[in-house]
């Protein structure tokens, strides 16, 4: 059975209630905390909701319904309606929203989306074709305009091709799919400027105001950038494209600085401009579908939530591998590496979600105070409980694949790691003494992000002699595969069906392409209409950012005063050795490389 979500088509809210902003125009840190009916199926979308100042709330404490299957559109079960006299805000249920809304279509607030950066890697492969695939599903608000602007001379047709030629239709939903993506490709614009120019933005500005017409103007600018032009950039579009009646919203692309130092002078400067609430740090491992189920896994399932803890949870690992290199992007990575490339922001975040205590509620700051608290409580990273690798040329079936300094835009005798292995330790209650392992690493033999939870051995296991002396084989251990092909699975022991008594392991498997019919959106896709939304769950609160360092920054200091050299593995591989004697230091084996996987 679905059950439900928070803010997509196939939601019921029970006791949903929606708030106007407040005032003619919404105030800048409007927000969703959960919507229902994300998109499309004849509702106005959330989005559109959101541009035009509303609050979707769910009321604590209410249940949720959903259909069987989750591409049919909810309906909404509403709360009774609470209504607060000639003050602000107000509330009333989706019925009666709906019916205004429908009176109200003219006074829609639009919305502009600026990509600073347009011609480059990241905008081409993943941000215009998650805002088309918003735009395919309905999600964006009535009146939007998407703006690309970088320095590259372009015109409209010509973005519009170089947009064209990424934008793919959903596996799932391909009818109208080109008379779709030519109405997309209207609504997009090209701007040709400077990043530090003023003037330049000023003319962006002029441009996004003749699209907006009359109505409120809430804009979006998308720092696709490389970091060291973020600050010139917010500072020329605060100053003159920024929105006069709406808000203004600036997504900051990683890194977020190089450590400590760096990520809280990029913060100072960025408060110079603007205020928290209007700064969207993303990472985004954290709009990743499996990584967004890991709360309701943990949270709306009796069987997890009294076993998530040292008491049952021998240790949990963190693995990301990718099996290609730099490959032309050694530019960046040399001076970042796989550390703050991978491990400080992605699988910290999800750390932070996994270990988190049960926030209060499921609004944005809730979660991210737990979040802060789990990072706060963390041992900074040892050196002795780090393993650093670098790979190198390796030869297979007559092809030879380049070795990390090969790569011409990386320097010769670059000591940069392209893959790291870490133990850390969260010093509280819950979780006093679990390693919490991590690995990441490029040019390995597999590309895969999971999460593996191995819980401890059955005590006085009655079948132990089945095990023969590894009773590690015969523990349960969860998986959460976030990509590719997103599965979760439970390792389990099982009996072996017969008149004798053999043990087997099995697996209990939520395995989503078998489940789902439908398409997983892609994590931009989430993020980006997050922030359109004003919902700021998945995205990086300051404080996060500087507990996230304190834990990196000694470690990544030491490794770079002492030149610790990374031990080198062949392109392809499983990583250095390295990574298996610091999982043997604390009795652990990583789950990925065994044979049952
Ligand atoms: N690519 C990816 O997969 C990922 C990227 N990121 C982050 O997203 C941001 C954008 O990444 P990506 O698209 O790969 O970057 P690019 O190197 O492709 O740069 C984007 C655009 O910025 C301009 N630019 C590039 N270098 C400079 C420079 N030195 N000075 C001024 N302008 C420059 C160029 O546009 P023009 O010359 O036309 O002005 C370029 O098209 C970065 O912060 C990156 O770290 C994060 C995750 C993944
Ligand atoms: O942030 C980054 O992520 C990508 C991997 O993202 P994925 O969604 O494809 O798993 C990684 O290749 C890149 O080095 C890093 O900057």
């Amino acid at each position: 059975m679905a059950l439900s979500c928070m803010r997509c088509p196939a939601v019921g809210g029970g006791g949903t209630v929606m708030r106007r902003a407040a005032g003619p125009s919404p105030p800048p840190s409007s927000s969703v905390a959960f919507s229902f009916a994300r998109c499309g199926g004849g509702r106005r979308s959330a989005a559109a909701l959101a541009a035009a100042g509303w609050r979707i709330d769910a009321v604590a404490g209410q249940g949720v319904k959903g259909p069987m299957d989750t591409g049919v559109e909810n309906t909404v079960t509403p709360a009774a309606p609470s209504k607060v006299a000639n003050g602000a805000p107000s509330a009333i249920t989706v019925e009666e929203f709906e019916d205004l809304a429908s009176l109200s279509k003219d006074d829609e607030a639009s919305v502009s989306i600026t990509v600073v950066g347009a011609s480059g890697d990241l905008a081409k492969k993943k941000i215009f074709p998650a805002l088309f695939a918003l735009y395919y599903e309905d999600c964006l608000p009535k009146h939007f305009s998407i703006f690309g602007y970088a320095r590259s001379k372009m015109t409209d047709a010509e973005l519009r091709d170089m947009v064209s030629r990424t934008l793919t239709c959903r596996i799932d939903k391909r009818e109208n799919c080109s008379e779709k993506m030519e109405e997309f490709l209207k609504r997009c614009f090209y701007h040709s400027g400077q990043y530090d120019s003023e003037a330049d933005f000023m003319e962006l500005g002029k441009k996004i105001k003749q699209h907006e017409g009359p109505r409120v103007s809430n804009r979006l600018f998308y720092l696709s950038i490389p970091p060291n032009i973020f600050l010139d950039v917010v500072k020329c579009a605060s100053r003159s494209a920024s929105s006069e009646s709406g808000w203004t919203r600036v997504i900051v692309e990683k890194p977020f600085g190089r450590d400590s130092e760096s990520s809280a002078a990029l913060t100072r400067g960025l408060k110079q401009y603007l205020v928290e609430d209007q700064i969207f740090r993303i990472d985004h491992y954290l709009g990743k579908e499996l990584v967004e189920n890991l709360s309701v896994l943990r949270f709306s399932n009796l069987v997890f939530e009294p076993l998530w803890s040292r008491q049952y949870i021998r240790n949990v690992q963190l693995i990301f591998s990718e099996d290609f290199g730099t490959e032309g992007r050694g530019g960046y990575f040399d001076s970042y590496g796989i550390i703050r490339d991978i491990m400080q922001n992605h699988l910290l975040q999800i750390l932070a979600l996994f270990a988190m205590e049960t926030p209060i509620s499921l609004e944005a700051e809730d979660i991210r105070n737990e979040k802060v608290k789990v990072l706060r409580s963390m041992k900074p990273l040892q050196l002795e409980d780090v393993v650093i690798g670098q790979y190198k040329s390796h030869t297979k079936g007559g092809i030879t694949y380049p070795g990390y300094t090969d790569d011409k835009t990386v320097p010769k005798g670059s000591l940069a790691p392209t893959f790291a292995a870490a133990a850390l330790f969260i010093n509280n209650a819950r979780w006093d003494g679990v390693p919490f392992l991590m690995k990441a690493g490029k040019a390995l033999h597999t590309k895969q992000a999971e999460i593996r939870v191995q819980f401890r051995h059955v005590p006085g296991n009655l079948y132990k002699g089945a095990f023969g002396t590894d009773l590690d084989r015969a523990t349960n251990e969860l998986v959460i595969r976030v990509q590719p092909d997103e599965a979760i699975y439970l390792k389990i022991n099982n009996k072996i069906p017969g008149l004798g008594m053999r043990l087997d392991r099995s697996n209990l498997n939520l395995h989503y392409a078998a489940r789902y019919s439908k398409e997983i959106p892609d994590a931009y896709e989430r993020l980006l209409l997050d922030a359109i939304e004003g919902e700021r769950r998945l995205f990086i609160r300051s404080d996060e950012l500087d507990a996230a360092w304190e834990l990196f920054t000694p470690l990544l200091k030491e490794l770079e005063q002492k030149r610790t050299a990374p031990e080198l593995y062949p392109y392809g591989s499983r990583g250095p050795v390295g990574a298996h004697y610091l999982a043997a230091k604390y009795n652990v084996r990583w789950g990925d490389l065994s044979s049952e996987d």
